[in-house]
């Protein structure tokens, strides 16, 4: 099969889909491979370590899109990248359609093969392909969070950790997975008075025997996310139901009753957010400020720390990668139902029900297309 990895075009994205490692890995099983021109080169895999793993490079991303067979990825397509999909190919990434109605339209017209990482499921349980980069942006949202509160970004001035005889910040975090998981063990670790919420009672239990007496957990309702968010210095989203729209479970009015210069990171956002004031941001203009509440949303957080994700994200990814390379779509999805879970959309219809089901899609079932 003929591969290509383009270089990503979203704000501030340097993670790139295949790294020479992998590509070495395809290459090794027979497969032809193209990377595009410097799609490696701000976080140090040069094309020269690209020509030695085997790949060959072309200089511009249509060439990439009109010769590849299968295209992998990190961030969704923009729709520069979606017109240069065509019937047939596959689109290997992450997608985040449900709150993205422009992009699922795009795929659908486009009749290519859409796998997305965030929804391909693992033998153990979980969202194996996302859960590296919710580690990265678990850990990320407290760094992040204690930027912000700094006076100088437009938030409360108040250190995460307190000093003796001044109390620490009240941390509170909204989903206790991955993402709510690692950025407990940083606020925990930077000495700030830490409250998790989920609805997953044997999460909480779990966290309960790890971190003990340091934390609180709180079975998530209206009620007690209102009590939680109204008393914090720092609020960080990471709820997931997966596939699907995040419930907005801070609703514009709670937001007005937050302290002011409180701080927000909603890592959620990629899924549309679980603040209903939240909306994308970038990089290159991270926050913006609701009622005195800074929002930090910003949708990849994972690109910032991009050679450590791009090295994570391709351990988890590579397995379904050679997978699809070797079989085919169709052959590669009817043998592995965790990685038929990840197809979205395939040949103009949506396959994946939440997504289908948030944007007033028909839904297929990707065994149909399979028969
Ligand atoms: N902004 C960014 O750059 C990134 C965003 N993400 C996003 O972060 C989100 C979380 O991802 P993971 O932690 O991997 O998911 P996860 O599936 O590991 O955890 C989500 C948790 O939310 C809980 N939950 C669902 N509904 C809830 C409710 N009403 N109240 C409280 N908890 C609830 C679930 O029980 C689960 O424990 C996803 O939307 C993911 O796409 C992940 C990586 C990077
Ligand atoms: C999960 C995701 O959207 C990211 O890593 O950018
Ligand atoms: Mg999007």
């Amino acid at each position: 099969m003929r591969i290509a990895c383009p270089k990503e075009i979203k704000n501030h994205e340097y993670r790139v889909g295949l790294t020479p490692a992998s590509v070495r890995e395809l290459v090794a099983r027979g497969h032809e491979l193209i990377v595009q021109s410097a799609a490696g080169s701000a976080i140090g895999l040069s094309d020269e370590q690209y020509l030695a793993a085997g790949a060959q490079i072309v200089p511009e991303a249509a060439e990439l899109f009109a010769r590849a067979d299968m295209i992998v990825k990190v961030k969704e397509p923009q729709p520069a990248e979606c017109a240069l999909l065509r019937p047939g190919q596959i689109l290997y990434t992450y997608l985040h359609l449900a709150p993205d109605p422009e992009q699922t339209a795009a795929l659908i017209r486009s009749g290519a093969i859409c796998i997305a990482y965030e929804t391909v499921t693992g033998p153990g349980g979980g969202l194996p392909l996302l859960a590296p980069m919710s580690e990265v942006a678990g850990r990320m949202a407290v760094q992040a969070g204690a930027a912000h509160l700094e006076k100088s970004k437009g938030g409360m001035g108040v250190l995460l950790g307190g000093v003796p005889g001044v109390a620490a910040a009240q941390v509170v975090i909204l989903g206790a997975g991955v993402v709510g998981t690692h950025a407990l063990q940083m606020a925990v670790g930077l000495g700030a008075r830490v409250t998790v919420l989920d609805k997953n009672v044997d999460r909480l239990r779990q966290l309960d025997l790890i971190f003990g007496n340091r934390i609180t957990t709180l079975y998530s309702s209206a009620q007690s996310v209102e009590e939680a968010v109204l008393a914090a210095d720092l609020v960080i989203g990471g709820v997931l139901i997966p596939g699907a729209a995040a419930p907005k479970l801070v609703t514009r009015a709670m937001v007005a009753r937050m302290k002011k210069g409180a701080v927000v990171v909603d890592v959620a956002i990629d899924q549309g957010g679980c603040f209903e004031t939240s909306h994308p941001t970038t990089h290159a203009e991270p926050t913006f400020v609701v009622d005195g509440v800074v929002h930090y949303c910003v949708a990849n957080m994972p690109g910032a720390v991009a050679r450590t994700s791009t090295f994570a994200l391709n351990n988890a990814t590579i397995g379904h990668a050679l997978a699809l390379a070797d079989k085919g779509w169709r052959q590669a999805l009817r043998d592995d139902v965790h990685l038929r879970a990840g197809l979205n959309v395939a040949a103009g219809q949506v396959t994946y029900e939440a997504v289908a089901r948030a944007l007033g899609h028909p839904y297929v079932p990707a065994a149909t297309l399979l028969a």
